[in-house]
Formats: structure tokens, sequence, C-alpha cells
């Protein structure tokens, strides 16, 4: 199988590297291409045998799957370019929620999938948010699952639901990375110990964490009941957060829904959906 990737910046590298890292793809099986070539050539350099591609349509052209890692609004002008070198038997994978898989599959023959990666992919962990076409085969998404499990778990949404779950699984780790941040700050404007020492232990903490949750059984409300001591330390503390939290993540909601809903809509437009004029 050859695999395509167009765009290879944050996201697009991210995944790249964790494919190849994983021994899911050879780098001789990758294509790629970025409106900034040096950053593919550095890709090359550090995984010999990739293949630059001086045009998105030179990696479409090569490739049976191919990832187009680029921000929303960039989309209908690599789809218009590479759209007349696609072939019905190819796939073209999105990895951004706002564009939609009717926009995919009114710009393109081909057969179309929309994915939602995370960060954490990296070290082959989190959960990657999986839609499909109508024209992927049951045996195009057993393939394509095959090679994204050594990296994630894939699941099955629905495109409905690809902004509130992505909210958690993708940017969950900003979101939850804000918070470390904040309060390892505090510890060390307060204590003076070691930043290092202080976000090791963290990164443990939230590792556990996640392990309780997925592996051990528990649900947050009782992982807390399970920490907080009748009349102790951690009572008194969640009883700060919990006034000092009011609302804020229905906000948190509304402002990721709105930011979707206007790049939605902008979409929408370029592609002459229901935004359009
Ligand atoms: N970061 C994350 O954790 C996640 C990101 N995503 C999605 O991934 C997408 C990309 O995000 P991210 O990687 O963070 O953003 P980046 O800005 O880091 O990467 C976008 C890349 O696209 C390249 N690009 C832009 N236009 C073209 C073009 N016409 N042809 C080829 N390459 C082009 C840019 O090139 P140049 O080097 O010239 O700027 C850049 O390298 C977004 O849609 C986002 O929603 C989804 C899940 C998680
Ligand atoms: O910030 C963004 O727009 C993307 C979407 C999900 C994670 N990062």
């Amino acid at each position: 199988m050859k695999v395509g990737f167009i765009g290879t910046g944050s996201m697009g590298s991210l995944l790249l590297e964790a494919l190849i890292d994983s021994g899911s793809l050879a780098p001789n099986q990758v294509y790629a291409s970025n409106r900034t070539p040096e950053k593919v050539i550095r890709l090359q350099q550090r995984h010999p045998g990739l293949h630059v591609c001086t045009s998105n349509a030179e990696t479409a052209h090569n490739s049976d799957l191919i990832f187009l890692c680029v921000k929303p609004l960039q989309f209908k002008a690599i789809l218009d370019e590479i759209g007349s070198t696609l072939r019905p038997d190819q796939m073209v994978i999105s990895i951004t929620s706002p564009v939609q898989i009717h926009h995919l599959e009114s710009a393109l023959c081909c057969k179309v999938a929309k994915i939602i990666p995370s960060v954490a992919h990296r070290v082959q962990s989190g959960v990657c948010l999986c839609m499909y076409g109508s024209r992927i085969k049951e045996e195009d998404r057993q393939l394509f699952e095959h090679l994204l499990s050594p990296i994630s778990k894939p699941i099955l949404i629905d495109e409905s639901f690809v902004r509130i779950t992505s909210d958690l699984s993708s940017c969950g780790p900003a979101f939850l990375s804000f918070f470390l941040d904040q309060w390892i700050n505090a510890a060390v404007e307060t204590t003076g110990m070691d930043r290092g020492e202080l976000t090791w232990i963290a990164g443990e903490m939230l590792l556990g964490t996640g392990k309780l949750l997925t592996q051990g059984g528990f649900t947050p409300l009782e992982l807390q009941k399970r920490v907080t001591v009748p009349g102790g330390i951690t009572a008194e503390a969640l009883a700060l957060l919990d006034s000092s939290l009011t609302g804020v993540f229905h906000r948190l909601i509304a402002t990721t829904h709105g930011k979707y809903k206007e790049d939605l809509e902008k979409c929408d437009a370029q592609f002459g959906g229901p935004g359009a004029d």
C-alpha cells in the first residue's frame, strides 16, 4: 500500500512519523508534499526512502490512500488541484472536523473518509474518530483501520457528533495541559520546587488516571469519591474547583461548537453547499 500526505505541518508530520515508527508503514511507502517543501525534505532526511513530491497532484497520483492534513479552508483549493488525477479505487481522508463527508464526495470521484486524530497517537495512544463515505466498502474500512491500529484506537462515530467527541479526544490534550500548566506554575511560584520534577509527577498522575478510567473500571465520579477522604484535604479543594468552574464546560463546548459552525459555513460556501450564496 502506498500512502500520501498532503500537508506535513504539526498533525500531518505527526501521523506520518507515528505510522513509520510503529512499523505500520515503511518510509518507501510514503509520498508527501507540503506548501513549504523544506518540511517534507526534513522528513525524508529523518526517514530515508520517503518520497518527496513536488506537487500535491504528484502525491495524489502515486498513493492508494491520501491523507489531507491542511486547515479546513485550504481543502477546496487542494481538491480542485488533485481531483482530476484521482481514480475511483483511491481513498482520500480528511483529518479536520468542519469539512464534511458530503463536501468531499461532491468534489471527488474516489472513496472518502474523515478521521479526527489526536496528538496522543505519537505515543501509540488515544482514540482516532473515524467516519466513512458511501463509497467505502467493509474491506476498505478494515484495511484502513488495520493501518491506524498500531498508533491509535480507531472508533466509528456519527459525523453529527464529530465536534463534541473531538473536543475530548483531539483538543483534550491541550485543555488538560492548560490545566496542568497553570497548576504547575502555581506550585513553582508557591514552593520553589523544580518544574521538571513537578511536571513528571503530574504526567505520571495523568497516565495513571487514564488507566483507571480505561482499564480500572472507574468513572470520573467514582475516582473522586475514592480519593476524597471525608472531611479531608481533597474535599476542600474539590469544593473550591466546583464553585470556581461553574458553567465553564458549557461555555467551552459553546466556544468549540461556535468556531466549528463558523468554519462549516465557510466550507459550505466554498463547496457550494447550504451556506453558499
Ligand atoms: N494539531 C492537532 O492536534 C490536530 C489537528 N487536526 C487538523 O489537522 C489539520 C492541520 O492542522 P495542523 O497540522 O495542526 O496545522 P499546521 O498549520 O501545522 O499544518 C498545515 C500544513 O498544511 C500545509 N499546507 C497549507 N496549504 C497547503 C497546500 N496548498 N498544499 C500543501 N500543503 C499545504 C502547510 O504548509 P506550510 O508549511 O507552508 O505552512 C502546513 O504545513 C487541521 O485541519 C486541524 O483541524 C486534527 C486533529 C488534531
Ligand atoms: O485546533 C484545532 O483547530 C484542531 C482541531 C482539533 C485539534 N486541533
